[in-house]
């Protein structure tokens, strides 16, 4: 199947994306794979398919697929590089853009220096919902927050705090980012066993209260440049920790998102990124038939 598609960045995380508003090409999570590949595919962290609005109240719904092939509820960075396209394409000149995704309904503002505001919506403390098994544990409280220790291999054991942006995270405070243990505890946290829909795994460096670092091992992908939602769950962490105000910068390898979180007594205020959004180029594919 001959596939046109748009590769787009958000601060260094990466996407395919593909225009699936007049038609939808019903690809499968191995030919998700095919397209995030980097060395047989165009390759990219994750790939956004656009399509018309599924309802009343929303102009659009994007739907993100991770590098693993596998169907994701959230995506920050995506969701800048979503109302990037459908303005530089023309399929609108709404502004804010709503837009359905399966977590929910957000909505997308492009800025006059071209950055993207997102309202990612609330943040979710629900442990059922992360999902997250405490498997009778008790967290260890923290400011307003709290943290549970996870059994790592080889005797290690991983303090973190657990949220949920509609997707999964665990958050995890460092002394340096470049010397954290992305790689070694990033797939353990990942795939470990009290995190049953998996999840992504945040390291999180306080340089002030206006200023962090973060590194994700991202669930379905790996280490990524940047993660939107890892950044607004390791603020909205950092900020009930105790650590962190209200607007924070988070300095990822890929490049710099705000985040803005004004906690209330409910812990239900919608989360607020900013950030960059790039087209970088456009093409076509031969996509192999593949179950
Ligand atoms: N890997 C994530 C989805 C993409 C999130 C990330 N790319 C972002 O910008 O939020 C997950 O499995 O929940």
């Amino acid at each position: 199947m001959r596939v046109h598609f748009t590769k787009m960045q958000g601060a260094g995380n990466d996407f395919v994306v593909l225009d699936e508003t007049r038609g939808r090409l019903g690809l499968s999570a191995a030919q998700y794979r095919f397209l995030a590949d980097r060395h047989f595919g165009v390759g990219a962290d994750q790939i956004l398919s656009v399509r018309p609005a599924p309802s009343d109240g929303v102009d659009f719904e994007y739907v993100i697929h991770n590098a693993d092939g596998g169907e994701v509820e959230h995506c920050g960075n995506g969701a800048r590089c979503f109302v990037r396209f459908v303005r530089d394409k023309g399929l609108t000149d709404l502004n804010p853009v709503r837009v359905k995704v399966k977590h929910g309904e957000i909505s997308l503002s492009l800025n006059e220096d071209g950055r993207v505001t997102v309202d990612m919506g609330a943040p979710i403390f629900d442990l059922t919902r992360v999902p997250f098994d405490a498997a009778g544990q008790a967290p260890t409280p923290m400011g307003n927050f709290e943290r549970w220790t996870l059994p790592l291999t080889g005797g290690d054991v991983a303090p973190v705090a657990v949220l949920s942006m509609g997707n999964p995270h665990a958050v995890l405070l460092v002394d340096n980012v470049d010397t954290a243990p992305v790689s070694t505890w990033g797939p353990q946290i990942e795939r470990h066993v009290q995190f049953p829909a998996r999840v992504n795994a945040g390291f999180l460096q306080v340089v002030d209260r206006t200023n962090v670092r973060l590194r994700v091992y991202e669930r379905g992908v790996g280490e990524t440049l940047a993660c939107g939602t890892g950044a607004c769950a390791a603020v909205v962490a950092g900020i009930r920790l105790g650590l962190l105000d209200e607007r924070v910068d988070v300095e990822t390898r890929g490049g710099r998102l705000t985040i803005a979180w004004r906690d209330n007594a409910a812990h239900d205020a919608p989360v607020f990124m900013t950030g960059p959004a790039t087209s970088v180029f456009e093409g076509d594919i031969d996509v192999p038939e593949l179950a």
